[in-house]
């Protein structure tokens, strides 16, 4: 016996491939077990204004290929009051929507917790490029956003090693240095600046001055937006080291788009599939991750109070092999 009739999915915050990935996941798991399945539009907004529909099994087809989300996404002020959230629990149970999955960011998943304590049952699933969302080894999006980053640096490399100059690129990730650092050592990048790791643009520019003597005609920064303006960096390195003169590149939202990879597409397909059968078994108020290869369902304030490990092995990693 299935503790949900019919349940919900909505995607909210900042987009990021694979959303819809984990919302055909959603939905086709749910209509495989014989349970109803309604889609959100704009996330919190879209439940606020009662704007839901019901899916099917063809209304996700054609779509495991693409980036963004056809549930659209949405910021919603009203739904960080009590009145919002109650109004929108309300909304749910006058359809008789009994379960919710929610697919965002730590902000949404904190919507869902709210929700989970007025009686529908919640489930979280990680989806964001930022991959700062703990007791998962990554949320969905993150490995395409990474592509995208290297990608692009491939390209720069080319006419940056052409004119033998210095590169600074802008990376996304609002408290969390995963994409720069990830993205920074699968390019060979020299510098990466990141929230989680205090710098001092000295010894950057004087490593940079030692390489340059050392025969090295051309170089990469990568700058985490977390720590601030990739244009802020290159003002200050030139600042420091007047002959670097490098050029600087705000990669912006190119990173949130594009058809998710394998990777992410996979990881979204479990992420949905499981999220549906934890709201069969009965739970609620969980984010759904993968840990080691394995899924886990965690509670969602435990989640949202505990900022993710950062890998300094594979910072260090990254400095060691960029001289
Ligand atoms: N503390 C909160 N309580 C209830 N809802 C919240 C809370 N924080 C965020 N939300 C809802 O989740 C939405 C998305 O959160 P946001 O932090 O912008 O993105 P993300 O989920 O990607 O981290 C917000 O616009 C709001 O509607
Ligand atoms: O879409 P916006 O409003 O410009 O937000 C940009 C932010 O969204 C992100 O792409 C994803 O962050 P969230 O998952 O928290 O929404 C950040 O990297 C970036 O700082
Ligand atoms: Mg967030």
């Amino acid at each position: 016996m299935s503790a949900v009739k019919k349940i919900a999915v909505l995607t909210s915050g900042g987009d990021s491939q694979g959303m819809n990935a984990a919302v055909r996941a959603v939905v086709r798991s749910a209509i495989f077990h014989g349970i109803e399945v309604y889609g959100v539009q704009r996330g919190y907004q879209g439940l606020l204004n009662n704007d839901i529909f019901s899916m099917d099994i063809r209304s996700v087809g054609d779509i495991i290929q693409r980036g963004g989300t056809i549930l659209q996404s949405a910021r919603c002020l009203e739904f960080k009051t009590l009145e919002g959230q109650q109004k929108g629990a309300a909304i749910l149970r006058e359809r008789g929507i009994d379960g919710l999955v929610v697919i965002g960011g730590d902000g949404s998943y904190q919507g869902a917790a709210k929700l989970s304590a007025l009686g529908i049952k919640t489930m979280g699933l990680p989806g964001t490029i930022d991959n700062d969302i703990s007791f998962t080894d990554y949320t969905i999006g993150f490995d395409t956003a990474v592509n995208v980053v290297v990608d692009a640096i491939n390209k720069l490399r080319d006419t940056m090693s052409s004119h033998e100059r210095s590169s600074v690129v802008e990376v996304m990730g609002r408290h969390c240095g995963d994409i720069a650092l990830h993205a920074g050592l699968a390019s060979g990048a020299e510098t990466i600046l990141i929230p989680e790791v205090p710098y001092d643009l000295n010894e950057v520019a004087d490593r940079m001055r030692q390489n340059f003597e050392h025969g090295k005609r051309h170089s990469i920064v990568i700058v985490a937006e977390g720590v601030g303006r990739g244009e802020d960096v290159a003002d200050a390195l030139k600042e420091r080291y007047p002959s670097i003169d490098p050029r600087v590149t705000v990669l912006g939202h190119i990173q949130r788009g594009g058809s998710p990879t394998p990777f992410d597409r996979n990881l979204a397909s479990r992420l949905g599939d499981f999220a549906v059968r934890k709201l069969i078994e009965g739970d609620s108020n969980k984010a759904c991750g993968v840990i080691n290869g394995q899924l886990v369902a965690t509670d969602i304030e435990k989640v949202v109070k505990t900022k993710k490990d950062f890998n300094m092995e594979m910072y260090e990693l990254a400095q060691r092999l960029s001289q």
